[in-house]
């Protein structure tokens, strides 16, 4: 696999800003204001105009173009921690960390976390974030077992399990259990942004597919506001923030 350094113009980052937690030298919150520094979560992942992450949960399926690919590696750059799920790890073998050419430094790499809730994932030195932090291109991954995100009395976990990882900020790439459990959640606790790259691609039937439950009775429907679309390429990156309840 190419693991080359890619090219990110200044000019795509200032659109991108509103979305992304504060640059990790200014504080998340005023501790005067809220004595539990907030957390910013940022949903971001790669679909197909069918909804689709990929041909089918045991695929890698390549949807971004060159363009919108650096903008998630700037993305990577902004964020203390990159989480996925074990399928996601156990099937991509992803690398998780920032390849864009400016980096100069392991302080500028997020920290993976894999949400592994029965150890399914069997890395070794072959697996890729176990080399990148080997070479120190990034930083070694940090493996959640135990379910982490999901229920009312895990909100604290949650927060804790962040605050170890040394971090104010996580982006949730994926797959479509992690994507489709945080947008489940009711009165969207969690999820501060979200930034989807659209591909013009139709992946069909069988996908990994993000499409969370239907909300029923007095629930509002969930839906972005603030919302930008911008272009990257062949690409659309929509960027938004959910509408809480
Ligand atoms: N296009 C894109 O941007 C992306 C695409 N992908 C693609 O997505 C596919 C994989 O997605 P998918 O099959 O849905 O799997 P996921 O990567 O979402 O991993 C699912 C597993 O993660 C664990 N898990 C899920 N939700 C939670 C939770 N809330 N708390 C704790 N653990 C949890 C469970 O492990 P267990 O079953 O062991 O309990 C579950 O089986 C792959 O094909 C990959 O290539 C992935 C990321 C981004
Ligand atoms: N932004 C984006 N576009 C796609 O087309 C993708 N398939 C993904 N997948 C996510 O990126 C991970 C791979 O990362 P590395 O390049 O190996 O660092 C993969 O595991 C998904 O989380 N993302």
């Amino acid at each position: 696999m190419s693991r080359e350094t890619l090219p990110f113009p200044t000019s795509s980052i200032p659109p991108l800003e509103p979305y992304l937690p504060p640059p990790s030298s200014i504080p998340a919150t005023n501790p005067s204001q809220n004595p539990s520094p907030k957390i910013h979560l940022t949903l971001t992942y790669a679909t197909s105009l069918d909804a689709s992450l990929s041909l089918s949960p045991g695929t890698r399926t390549m949807l971004s173009g060159p363009h919108s690919k650096a903008m998630t590696h700037y993305l990577r750059t902004r964020h203390d921690a990159i989480l996925v799920g074990c399928t996601t790890a156990i099937v991509d073998n992803p690398a998780l960390n920032s390849r864009l050419e400016t980096i100069s430094s392991l302080d500028q790499q997020p920290r993976p976390v894999i949400l592994d809730p029965k150890g399914r994932w069997d890395f070794d030195e072959d697996s890729q974030v176990i080399r990148l932090a080997a070479e120190w291109k990034g930083k070694g991954p940090w493996v959640v077992v135990g379910r982490g995100l999901e229920g009312e009395e895990n909100l604290k976990e949650r927060g804790e399990l962040l605050e170890r990882v040394g971090g104010r900020s996580v982006m949730v790439e994926g797959g479509g259990e992690v994507i489709n459990s945080l947008l489940a959640e009711p009165e969207n606790r969690w999820v501060d942004s979200v930034i989807v790259t659209v591909a013009p691609t139709w992946l069909g039937k069988g996908g990994v597919v993000v499409s969370p439950p239907r909300r029923e009775g007095q629930q509002p429907q969930l839906r972005l506001r603030d919302v930008s679309w911008q272009p990257h390429g062949e690409d659309v990156v929509l960027c938004g923030r959910i509408l809480r309840d």
